[in-house]
């Protein structure tokens, strides 16, 4: 196999062994443009080839998920866990539970938490599953059924030594409770085979809350760093799930105004900025009524837009945290004509290819989700270890070892992404995640 030095020729490569996999491309391509010219400038790296081997997930599970739905009618499900990478830990990430499902989902989700959970500086290797069941109006007894019989195949290639799933969208506490009681009875071990439980069975503080504080955190050291604060600045928040409803409370918490939330359904917008009291009412209602956003307009009196998206509003700061690919090149635009001098990433790849270009063309800051929402992750690899010892740490030990991960990662950000008058943070974390992976891979051989 020839050494490849030039990002077309990668694209050619990988295109056409994944012809149909359109998201897996996307976040393999963004990653190229930045590590190419990082391979071509070490020997080892180009002898060892060490790119297009981070490219395959080391190993890609597939089961069949089949369980009896509350009409006694058996439905079929389909069930994945891509194993990315095991480089520097036990394979790591979530577990997705959404139609949208598939293979190249899974396999970018996996490619990315390798290169975030090597941002942590922990020792997690990368991973993402899931499944095509959709628990959205399903029974509670339905959902439990589910998580079982997912568990039941799951279950053996899960272990704290080898791979640790957790949640992601539609998969909270509810399912994490489930899966866990089933890899439990099992296998007859408590443990860390799982990561964001409950605290009453061997969870961690501050894991719910971490991937939104997390992000807010970075936001913080990325204001900083530009001269400025978040004190009074307008944000627009996507989404209404953990990670959104999180970042929306810590960032009302540190002064900003956050105007909007939204869902597949429309958007909520809000000028007067949520207040902590209506932010903590949707986190402990959530799940609940159909259309939460809709419960909390009838309180708050703001403007719910159905279909729309939060992008057209006039803002400082742009935190989506819903879902890949929901902001696309005219919302940059629209942003940017709009006055938002920053855009920071709380879902995975929320910004498409053409955003990301109109935002890094116009020095906007853009942070890309494997750095400024590793928050989750660090803090599943502190319940790790803290699983591993028997030990319970405490909130603000967890809060203080969050904000401590989050700064060291905006450290490596503008160590590698300074351009002198402007910090590439996407190329910054897409180059420090590579050096370690790359290094652990030359040392391990071939
Ligand atoms: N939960 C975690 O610790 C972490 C989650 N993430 C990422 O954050 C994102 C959100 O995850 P969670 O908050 O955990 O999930 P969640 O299931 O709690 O919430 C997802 C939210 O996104 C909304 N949504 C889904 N599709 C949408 C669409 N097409 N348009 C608008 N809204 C849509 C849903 O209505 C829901 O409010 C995902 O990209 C996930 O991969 C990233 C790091 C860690
Ligand atoms: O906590 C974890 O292991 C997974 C978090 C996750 O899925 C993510 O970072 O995207």
């Amino acid at each position: 196999m020839a050494y490849t030095s030039n990002l077309d020729e990668f694209k050619a490569w990988i295109t056409q062994r994944y012809p149909e996999q359109k998201e897996y491309l996307q976040a393999t391509f963004d990653i190229a443009k930045d590590v190419i010219p990082v391979c071509n400038a070490n020997e080892k790296y180009k002898q060892w080839e060490v790119f297009k081997r981070l490219c395959e997930p080391e190993r890609i599970i597939y089961f069949s998920v089949s369980w009896l739905n509350d009409n006694h009618e058996i439905e079929i499900n389909k069930g994945w866990r891509v194993q990315h990478n095991g480089l520097i830990g036990p394979y790591k990430g979530g577990l997705r539970f959404h139609p949208t499902v598939n293979e190249s989902v899974l396999k970018f989700l996996a490619f990315e938490q390798s290169f975030k959970n090597a941002l942590t500086g922990l020792p997690i290797g990368g991973a993402k599953g899931g499944s095509d069941f959709n628990p959205k109006g399903r029974s509670d007894y339905e959902v439990m059924r589910f998580c079982q019989a997912f568990m039941q195949e799951l279950q053996r290639h899960i272990g704290p030594y080898t791979d640790v799933p957790a949640g992601d969208i539609n998969v909270g506490s509810r399912e994490i409770g489930y899966l866990y009681g089933e890899y439990r009875k099992i296998n007859n071990r408590f443990g860390g085979a799982i990561t964001g439980k409950d605290i009453e069975f061997g969870g961690s503080y501050v894991r719910t809350e971490a991937t939104g504080f997390g992000l807010v955190y970075f936001l913080d050291d990325v204001l900083k760093q530009a001269g400025t604060s978040i004190e009074g600045k307008r944000i627009a928040v996507s989404g209404a799930g953990n990670v959104a409803l999180h970042t929306a409370l810590k960032a009302t918490q540190h002064g900003a105004k956050v105007i909007s939330l939204s869902n597949s359904r429309g958007t909520l917008f809000y000028e007067k900025g949520f207040s902590e009291e209506d932010l903590k009412w949707v986190i402990d209602h959530k799940g609940k009524p159909d259309n939460i956003l809709l419960s909390l307009n009838k309180k708050i009196k703001g403007a719910w837009e159905a279909n729309a998206t939060p992008w057209s509003a006039e803002v400082d700061i742009a935190l989506p945290c819903a879902t890949q690919n929901e902001l696309i090149g005219k919302d940059a635009k629209l942003l940017i004509k709009n006055g938002c001098k920053f855009v920071l990433e709380g879902a995975n790849m929320p910004c498409n290819e053409a955003a990301q270009k109109a935002f890094t063309e116009s020095k906007i800051v853009f942070v890309p989700g494997k750095a400024s929402n590793a928050g989750g992750v660090a803090l599943s690899g502190l319940e790790m270890a803290q699983n591993a010892t028997f030990h319970k740490a405490t909130y603000e030990a967890m809060n203080s070892a969050l904000q401590e991960i989050m700064a060291n990662i905006h450290q490596q950000c503008v160590k590698e992404g300074d351009e002198g008058d402007f910090i590439n943070y996407a190329k910054g974390a897409n180059i420090a995640a590579f050096r370690r992976l790359a290094d652990a891979m030359v040392a391990q051989g071939i």
